[in-house]
């Protein structure tokens, strides 16, 4: 009976030939652009260096708090996701059991997190009353979760990317009731990184054949650098609904670094006098 932690034990096996490039890799390149979760770590510092010098300058007297509070909560998410890209590597280079059980169930944990922290009240159900309710309710959810992800772990993955249709329905409610033409270019690049993305992994998962028939099975590697870029977009959105919810008397702006005339751009968060315009 071949361990948990056994190469090649685990109940998936992504389009890419294994071990083609190396004696300890088994899927090479999805290994290697497994990596890019990390890159958006590499963005926080950025994030919080801007927060501070166009943003914060603003409320000298809360630079220390408010700045913090936003680059911090950037910095968790992007840390949180920055952590899951370890998770990946582990899965891809070895293909076992644990690493895939150690992948899914860093998302789904990174999700709780997320969704506890920021998740609007406005969209509570209604027996929750507080957010500590809300936390309550994440938590027993996600262990709920986490036990069953050991009976078909197979399907753990499609019933993880559904969640992003519940983040995608709740974007949509929260651009019909805002008019910032930034946030609507913000969202709909993070669409659009996303769709790209999730048909790279379904095609690498049903499409396989074909893709190995012309010798080109590398879909799974393009969805990590994909699925990267539309969290990349997705994070500032996220602090920026958290913003206006939670503090109401601030008016976040979404800025483009380096600028908004560059085509590929890192957005992020800034703070402007407060007004409302969503
Ligand atoms: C108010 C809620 C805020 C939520 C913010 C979103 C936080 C997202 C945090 C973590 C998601 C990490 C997803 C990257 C997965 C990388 C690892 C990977 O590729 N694993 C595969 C095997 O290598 C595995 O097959 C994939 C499993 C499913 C991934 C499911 C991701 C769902 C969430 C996607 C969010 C996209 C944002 C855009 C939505 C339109
Ligand atoms: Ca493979
Ligand atoms: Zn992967």
């Amino acid at each position: 009976m071949p361990s948990i932690f056994s190469y090649q034990s685990a109940e998936v096996d992504w389009c890419e030939g294994n071990f083609e490039r190396s004696t300890v890799i088994a899927e090479y390149y999805n290994t290697v652009n497994g990596t890019t979760l990390f890159s958006l770590l590499l963005l926080t510092p950025l994030n919080f260096l801007v927060l501070r010098v166009l943003g914060c300058g603003t409320f000298p007297e809360l630079q220390v708090n408010h700045g913090t509070f936003i680059a911090y909560n950037s910095q968790l998410l992007r840390k949180r996701a920055g952590v899951r890209g370890v998770f990946s590597v582990y899965f891809h280079m070895t293909l076992s059991y644990m690493g895939q059980l150690l992948d899914e169930l860093s998302i789904l944990w990174t999700l709780a997190v997320a969704y506890s922290f920021w998740y609007p009240r406005v969209y509570f159900p209604r027996c929750i009353k507080s957010r500590k309710h809300f936390f309550w309710l994440s938590g027993v959810t996600t262990v709920i979760s986490t036990l069953m992800s050991f009976i078909k772990p197979a399907f753990n993955a499609y019933v993880l990317n559904c969640i992003a249709f519940h983040l995608l329905y709740l974007t949509w409610c929260e651009l019909k009731k805002c008019n910032d033409k930034r946030v609507h270019r913000v969202a709909a690049v993070m669409v659009v990184w996303w769709v790209l993305a999730i048909s790279s992994w379904i095609s690498d998962r049903w499409l396989c054949g074909l893709w190995q028939a012309i010798n080109f099975p590398y879909f799974h590697s393009f969805w990590h650098l994909l699925i990267a870029m539309s969290l990349l977009y997705c994070f500032p959105l996220v602090i920026y609904f958290d913003v206006n919810y939670e503090m109401p008397s601030f008016k976040p702006k979404l800025g483009y670094w380096p600028s908004d005339s560059w085509p590929v751009v890192v957005p992020y968060v800034a703070l402007e006098e407060p007004h409302k315009q969503c």
